[in-house]
Formats: C-alpha cells, structure tokens, sequence
C-alpha cells in the first residue's frame, strides 16, 4: 500500500529567508506523526505546501500515492486539514456545519448522514450535534473541526497545533481523539511544538532551521530521557 504522505527534497524560501532545506520523509498509513520543531522550524510552511498554498519546488510532495504538483486536485482531496484558526460558522448548529461541509466535498445526503455520524462517534460529539457552535467550549470547537476533516474519508488529517489555546483536559482529550482515530486507519501528521502530546509509539519528525533534524519513533528518539530534554538537545530550543 502506499504511504499516506511521502516528501522529497522539499525547500522554500521566503524571499532570502530558507524556511526549508532539503526536506524529506514518509508517513505510512494509519501512523501518528508528530511534525515537531521550535519556533520557525518551518512547521507552518510545510503545512501551507502540503494544502496546496505554495508549489512544491523544488522536491516532490506525493499524497496517499498521488503527485501534489502533478494531479494537485486529486492530491489536495487525499487531505483532511485542521487549521490553526477557526473556520466554522458559529452561528449554525454542529450538525449544520458538518452537512455544509459535507454538501461541498459533493456527499450524497445518505453518505453525508453516515458519515457525519461516524466522525461526530470518533470525536465522542454526538450529543453536541444539535447545538450552536457559539455555546460550545473551545475543545469542543476543535473536536467539531476535526469531525468535519474527516467526512471525505482522506488519505491524511493534517492538524496544525491544533491545541493551541486550549486548557490541559480539553488538550488531553483532542490529543486522545486523534490518536484513537489511528486505529481507524487514519493517518495523521500533527504539528506542534509540545512534546507532551506525543507517545512513545508516535512518529516523530522533527525540523530545526528548516531541516529534517530527526525521523524515527519518539521512544527510540528519547533513549530514555524526557522528550523535551531530547528536543532540547536537538535544536537548542526551549521546549514547553
Ligand atoms: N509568510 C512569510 N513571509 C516571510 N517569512 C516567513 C513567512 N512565513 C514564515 N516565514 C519564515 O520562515 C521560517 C519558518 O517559519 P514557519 O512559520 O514555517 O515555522 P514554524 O515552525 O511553523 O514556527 P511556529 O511554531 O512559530 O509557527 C521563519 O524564519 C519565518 O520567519
């Protein structure tokens, strides 16, 4: 099968600024992947080639198998994208937002209503389905979101720090969700500079200075020591 996510040889600058250098790695299907780094790593810049808002070149960007310079419609409806700024109208009930949604990826309404069902069980929402977005707290905003990036069935859920702002249980609870929707063959790449949302199972990719600085399983990573001590080492930076 091929892999959710595969980068080769990636680079951007912006103007003179390299945000990144040479950038490759894979994510295989149904793998959490970390995409962790300090700040300006070049995280966000990654993120904005990979949904399609600058060109790959030079490098290669293939998802869930398909060429992102070649076929970039049919690479971009592999993704499912969580960004880090609200985009819901909070004036609409959940279950609104979810079958507009749904109305724009082109589902019929019995496709739309299954899986509107099944990605609002994965996020444990469904009792929240009838409320307006404006009432909900801001993790389960979140939850709604990442409902919502599920409902075409993509090949790869990018969240980009997607707990920003959120207080400790609402972050546990997203960082949870989203690795149980693992088990569902989802394949994820999560962005972030907080190394307690990774497990030991996780991938983790780990960018410095718009480098690939380590790839590889976050506890062969940490040998033992904490995770943020290992980032520290890596990168120098202060994790949080
Ligand atoms: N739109 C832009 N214009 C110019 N420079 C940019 C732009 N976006 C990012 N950069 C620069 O590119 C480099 C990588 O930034 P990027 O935002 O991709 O890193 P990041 O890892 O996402 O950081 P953070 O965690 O702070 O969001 C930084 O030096 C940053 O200043």
């Amino acid at each position: 099968m091929t892999d959710a996510l595969a980068i080769r040889d990636l680079s951007h600058a912006w103007g003179r600024k390299s945000a990144l250098d040479g950038v490759g790695f894979r994510v295989a299907r149904g793998r959490f992947s970390a995409l962790l780094g300090p700040n300006g790593a070049g995280k966000s810049t990654l993120i904005s080639v990979l949904t399609g808002l600058i060109r790959p070149r030079p490098g290669r960007v293939e998802i869930g198998g398909i060429d992102l310079a070649r076929a970039p419609r049919a690479a971009l409806a592999q993704i499912g994208v969580v960004f880090q700024s609200a985009t819901y109208d909070a004036e609409l009930s959940v279950l609104s937002n979810l079958r507009y949604f749904a109305s724009l990826q082109g589902l019929d309404r019995k496709t739309s209503s299954q899986r509107i069902d099944e990605a609002l069980d994965r996020l444990d929402m469904r009792e929240r389905a009838r409320e307006r977005v404006r009432d909900l707290n801001g993790g389960h905003r979140r939850r709604m979101e990442i409902a919502r990036a599920l409902l075409h069935r993509p090949a790869l859920l990018i969240l980009d720090e997607p707990t920003v702002g959120l207080d400790a249980p609402a972050r546990r609870a997203i960082t949870d969700h989203v690795h149980d929707l693992t088990g569902h063959g989802v394949s994820v790449l999560w962005a972030t500079h907080l190394s307690d949302e990774i497990r030991d199972s996780d991938q983790v990719v780990l960018l410095h200075q718009g480098r690939l600085q380590a790839d590889g399983t976050a506890g062969a990573l940490r040998a033992g020591s904490a995770l943020s001590d290992w980032m520290l080492r890596e990168t120098g930076a202060m994790p949080c």
